[in-house]
């Protein structure tokens, strides 16, 4: 099937682009006019039959946004978000696009084309996404797997048999809401570590998103491995655990970045980056496994003793007892918690972090609301504290428009669908990109600026439509960690605005690509105390 525009019912194709004035700091070699992308900036020509990639309703301006800087594969892994944010800029919200690891697809910007594809994937949300990742369980490591990859990588009812037994002990209110406790201790101890690299060097260190990578791990594996791995100790040794989890944790991010956006010369034979995945896959593995057999020796102690019943179990024990997932299968969500729960909200604080200190006006209201709830000063917080946290929660959401950790989430259209006028075919992936057209189709009023405001009740700044942003993704496979997400984050926000103020005196601040978005700065923000 072909994805021209289909006359008589939907409107003709727009005349072809002219060709767009380049600029200078632009890398050479990439036909972005038609959108193919070259390797290693080496042109690359037309194939036979190639069909012209530009859809949607093109804006023939030439525009010059900030341009992609770098050249050759280190430009094309680290950057290709923004080549995706560019050719919505220059081609308009729909854009036809073809990629070394996916099928062919478009990206999309409009929520009204997102609503479409959503309402029409409701019953069988299909995301191939990780195709990499899946061959390293599917095949490299079939004997631990079985051909059982989990949430990450499984479609269709091998996905949805995990999703069902995971989605209400992730999700459920109560479940998430037993670990406010730990997630508040967590983030108190890290304002002391925070406090101390304050005093020692009057500002936070360069590589203080290690820190917030520590904080994080620390947060999931209360959840994932029903333990502290004490990742806040200031003595931690080079090769301890909770630091050799974060080097691979990272490690996979960039390989899964790099088999995601280059060649597919992993699915012919095992490349060194392949073996790499591979290998640090295995580590990983390695580790959900010591900690799974700990937390199921607690769970059979718990259960022998009496008036265990009275016991809560904790969510890992309640996924251990529930009759259709494995024991594999817990073991699996274990691993893509650990992979989907430490670079996702450190990055999102990180970002939250300089929003706040380059909108002292935000950042003023945030420390109101807090003072307000906690006003009793309480030790613990409480789900009430954070159930009045309107205003923290409206500095997530604002900070993840401005700078969404994932660039989009991908769907696989099981029938035939129409998209800003265009007819899309079964069968073809849809992108929906966390990016707003600005500047000839916002969603927000007021877009440039950040203004928490617009996500309270009733605000004339709110959204024009319901599904103008979805960080998380959404229906039946949105991200099943984000209520745990959600609820570390504003805890964090919360004692930190309690406690500093935050500032940041480099320069701007951008993403760059890891799999998922990353600060592009050194992180060295100044905490003054409020009440010192
Ligand atoms: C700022 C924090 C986070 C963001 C923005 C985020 C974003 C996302 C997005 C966009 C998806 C794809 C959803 C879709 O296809 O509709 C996803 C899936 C997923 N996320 Fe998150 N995530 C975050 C934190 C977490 C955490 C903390 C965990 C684990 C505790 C987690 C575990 C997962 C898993 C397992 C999936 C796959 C779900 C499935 O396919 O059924 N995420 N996330």
């Amino acid at each position: 099937s072909s994805f021209s525009p289909t006359p008589p019912a939907l409107p003709p194709p727009d005349p072809p682009l002219p060709r767009r004035v380049p600029c200078d700091n632009e890398p050479r070699g990439r036909d972005t006019e038609s959108g193919r992308f070259g390797r290693r900036g080496r042109p690359q020509a037309a194939g036979e039959g190639d069909v012209d990639l530009r859809l949607g309703t093109p804006d023939s301006r030439p525009r010059c946004r900030p341009c992609v800087r770098g050249r050759g594969a280190e430009f094309y892994e680290h950057k290709i978000h923004q080549v995706f944010f560019r050719m919505v800029d220059q081609y308009g919200p729909i854009v036809q696009i073809k990629m070394p690891n996916w099928s062919r697809g478009v990206l999309v910007t409009r929520p009204e084309d997102k609503e479409t594809v959503l309402r029409a994937t409701k019953d069988n949300p299909l995301r191939k996404a990780l195709p990499s990742l899946k061959k390293v369980r599917d095949e490299a490591m079939e004997n631990f797997f079985d051909k059982n990859g989990g949430l990450l990588t499984e479609q269709g009812d091998k996905w949805w048999r995990v999703r069902r037994g995971v989605q209400t002990p992730m999700m459920r209110r109560k479940n998430v809401e037993a670990y406010l406790p730990e997630v508040d201790a967590i983030t108190r101890q890290f304002m002391d570590r925070m406090a101390s690299f304050q005093e020692e060097l009057g500002e936070m260190p360069e590589d203080f998103l290690q820190e917030l990578y520590k904080w994080a791990l620390e947060s999931v594996s209360v959840v994932a491995l029903s333990r502290r791995l004490g990742c806040l100790d200031p003595a931690l040794a080079p090769d301890s655990e909770p630091l050799k989890i974060i080097q691979i944790v990272g490690d996979l991010f960039r390989t899964l970045n790099a088999c995601e956006f280059t060649g597919p010369l992993w699915r012919m034979y095992p490349t060194p980056t392949f073996k790499k995945l591979e290998r640090m896959h295995q580590e990983l593995l390695e580790m959900a496994l010591t900690n799974i057999r700990a937390t199921e020796a607690s769970l059979k102690e718990a259960l022998e003793k009496p008036g265990a019943e009275e016991r809560e179990l904790t969510l890992m024990e309640q996924l251990l007892l529930r009759p259709e997932l494995s024991h594999k299968d817990v073991v699996t969500l274990i691993l893509d918690m650990i992979f989907a729960g430490i670079d996702t909200t450190s990055h999102t604080m990180a970002f939250a972090l300089y929003l706040l200190a380059k909108n002292p006006e935000a950042q003023r209201k945030l420390q109101q609301e807090v003072d307000q709830v906690l006003k009793d000063n309480p030790e613990t917080l409480t789900p009430a504290h954070v159930a009045k946290l309107s205003y923290t929660k409206a500095v997530v959401k604002e900070s993840l428009r401005f700078f969404p950790v994932a660039m989009g989430f991908l769907r696989e259209l099981s029938s035939d669908v129409v998209l800003s006028g265009y007819h899309i075919p079964k069968g073809a992936s849809v992108l929906m990109l966390n990016y707003e057209d600005i500047q000839d189709d916002p969603a927000f009023p007021r877009p440039r600026e950040f203004l928490p405001e617009r996500w309270l009740r009733g605000s004339e700044l709110a959204a024009s439509h319901a599904f103008a942003l979805l960080p998380f993704g959404a229906g039946t496979r949105m991200c099943v960690g984000r209520r745990l997400a959600e609820q570390e984050m504003y805890v964090f926000l919360a004692r930190v605005m309690q406690r500093y103020t935050v500032s940041y005196n480099y320069g701007d601040m951008d993403s760059t690509m890891q799999l998922i978005l990353k600060p592009s700065q050194p992180l060295k923000f100044s905490f003054s105390e409020r009440r010192a």
